[in-house]
């Protein structure tokens, strides 16, 4: 990369050289044969031969240079910008995947972590590229600059006139570019954020269900697409560069042309080369302007880049050695034995001294006070925090965490078929997924799309009730769920038949099947084998003859639960 700058940056200079000397062929007899530019006219003859033209040549090699050479640079230097930022993107959603929870911010999908990541590539281009330039441009600029300030004095509102001109030029073409690069970039730019912004909401199943490789690939071909209308935006505005320098430069050739007509000005040779030099001058400022700001910009993210705790992810926690179950009947898949958790910067403990041991096919239902700590021991008993203290055993499990299905009160819907919604890029059979459709009462929803399981949800998601979006993500769940499944007040937005044809179907068909079912609705009790209620940490079984008509013994001795 420094290589290609270097070679633009040495074009860019000796084009504003083979400028100058071209306004001298046009300059009055005149001129000051002991001047600089009479010594390099005659240098140039001594070397090509006084019969021949100097002119042809220059302008071909100054149109080659600046018209060809320099947008082909231009050209290559996005390629090269195309493969970091998708490198980049990758490398930090890859990160964002795989950091476990207690690494992360509390900020959530839509919020400025989300953002600041999505801007991160295009920070950090932005930032490097723009500092190599300088390094190299600001050189051959100030070296040029200084001699030429030495040979002559400023002058011209000759310049000034080609200056409007050009900018007046470029103003128009700009507007064009930036129309076309808008759409293009829009469009890429809205999935890309839309995946990373999905996939974070859903992080949760992707690390239960193993999809952390399947998302990133998913994900390739968007960020691909986002990298190369970044570069292709990049090259409209390099070669836009060259060109209007081109342009403005033949606008300078001219003015001086038509004012040295009889003038017997001797310097306009000088005031031509300090002009093509003070062009990029000009263009140097701009570039160290904009690194400034890019620098600026993306100081934040950088600092989170480079914080000790962001370098890596931890191995994964090694399995636990397995031991006898506490309890004879059910077989127990799963025990969890004086668990404690807190948050950091969290003086009391949300889990303290919590046991809990479920068996194969039965059903828990757990309840508690909002804010008590439910969704936290959830995301204990799934892996996504690890307990301080305590030990928590899957009994016989190979895989220990793909085997459960999870779902929360809020579904989010991936860019996608329903049929990607429902089997979450995972390879369910067809008939898992015809099973977990029909449990979850997705089938009612599945008849009224036109393309059934193939209608791309960016189509119909609008039209969703939260009801049929949560009966997707309980169909999801239900999908995945091989061992244990987890409803998280999964079942909040169905109404309370919906919920119990869901639950009754559920085990109906899949009686093997554990199910932790966490809510705060009472009639859902009533599917439950037994209960627990969550307080001050921990777990004490809850036993309540909890009848449809008859909700007001839990909710006088819980209100707070209901
Ligand atoms: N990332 C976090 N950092 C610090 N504290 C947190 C974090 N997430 C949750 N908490 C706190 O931990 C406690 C338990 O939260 P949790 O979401 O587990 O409760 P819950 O029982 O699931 O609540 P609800 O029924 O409202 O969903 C709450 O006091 C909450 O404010």
């Amino acid at each position: 990369m420094l290589t290609l700058l270097l070679t633009k940056a040495i074009i860019d200079a000796s084009s504003a050289l083979l400028v100058a000397i071209l306004l001298g062929t046009f300059l009055p007899a005149g001129r000051t044969p002991s001047g600089w530019y009479a010594q390099l006219e005659m240098q140039w003859q001594a070397f090509a031969g006084s019969g021949l033209s100097a002119l042809p040549l220059l302008v071909a090699v100054l149109v080659l240079s600046k018209g060809v050479v320099a947008p082909l640079l231009s050209v290559a230097r996005s390629r090269l910008i195309d493969a970091w930022t998708l490198k980049i993107s990758l490398s930090i959603f890859q990160h964002e995947l795989t950091r476990p929870a207690a690494q992360r911010s509390n900020t959530t999908a839509q919020d400025s972590n989300v953002a600041v990541n999505f801007m991160a590539p295009r920070i950090v281009i932005g930032t490097l590229l723009p500092s190599l330039e300088l390094l190299t441009e600001t050189l051959v600029v100030a070296v040029l600059l200084g001699v030429l300030l030495a040979l002559e004095p400023l002058a011209t509102a000759m310049l000034l006139g080609a200056l409007v001109m050009a900018a007046v030029g470029g103003g128009v073409l700009s507007a064009r570019l930036n129309n076309i690069r808008e759409t293009r970039r829009g469009e890429s730019q809205v999935l890309m954020q839309r995946w990373v912004a999905d996939s974070i909401s859903c992080l949760r199943e992707i690390h239960l269900y193993g999809l952390v490789d399947a998302v990133l690939e998913r994900y390739y071909p968007v960020a691909k697409g986002f990298a190369r209308a970044t570069a292709r935006e990049r090259t409209l505005v390099e070669v836009q560069s060259p060109i209007m320098e081109l342009f403005f430069l033949m606008m300078l050739v001219l003015c001086v042309s038509v004012a040295s007509q009889g003038s017997g000005q001797t310097e306009l040779h000088a005031i031509a080369l300090f002009s093509a030099v003070g062009l990029r001058l000009l263009s140097g400022f701009r570039r160290v302007l904009f690194s400034l700001q890019t620098l600026h910009l993306s100081r934040p993210y950088f600092e989170e880049l480079t914080a000790p705790d962001s370098a890596s992810c931890p191995a994964q926690a090694p399995a636990q050695p397995l031991t006898a179950p506490t309890r004879a009947s059910p077989r127990p898949v799963l025990v969890c034995e004086e668990l404690q958790y807190s948050y950091p910067q969290v003086s009391h403990a949300v889990i303290n001294n919590l046991n809990l041991s479920i068996g194969q096919g039965e059903w828990v239902g757990l309840v508690g006070e909002s804010g008590v700590g439910k969704s936290t021991l959830v995301d204990v008993l799934i892996g996504e925090r690890q307990p301080s203290h305590g030990s928590l055993q899957w009994i016989d499990l190979p895989v220990e965490h793909r085997t459960i299905g999870y779902a929360a009160s809020g579904t989010t819907l991936i860019p996608g078929t329903l049929r990607d919604n429902v089997t979450f890029l995972g390879c369910s059979t067809e008939q898992t997924l015809s099973e977990a459709l029909a449990i979850a009462g997705v089938d009612v929803l599945l008849n009224r799309l036109p393309q059934g399981l193939d209608t791309p949800m960016d189509a119909v998601e609008q039209q969703l009730s939260s009801g049929e979006r949560q009966r997707i993500g309980l169909a999801r769940a239900v999908a995945h769920a091989q061992v244990l499944l987890i409803l998280d007040e999964a079942t909040a937005a169905l109404d309370q038949v919906s919920e119990s044809r869901f639950l009754q179907a559920l085990r109906a068909a899949r009686p093997e099947l554990a199910v932790v079912l966490i809510t705060h609705r009472l009639t859902a009790l009533r599917h439950t084998d037994r209960n627990m209620l969550m307080a001050d940490g921990a777990l004490t079984d809850f036993t309540c003859s909890v009848e449809p008509d008859q909700p007001s013994h839990f909710a006088e001795r819980y209100p707070s639960c209901i």
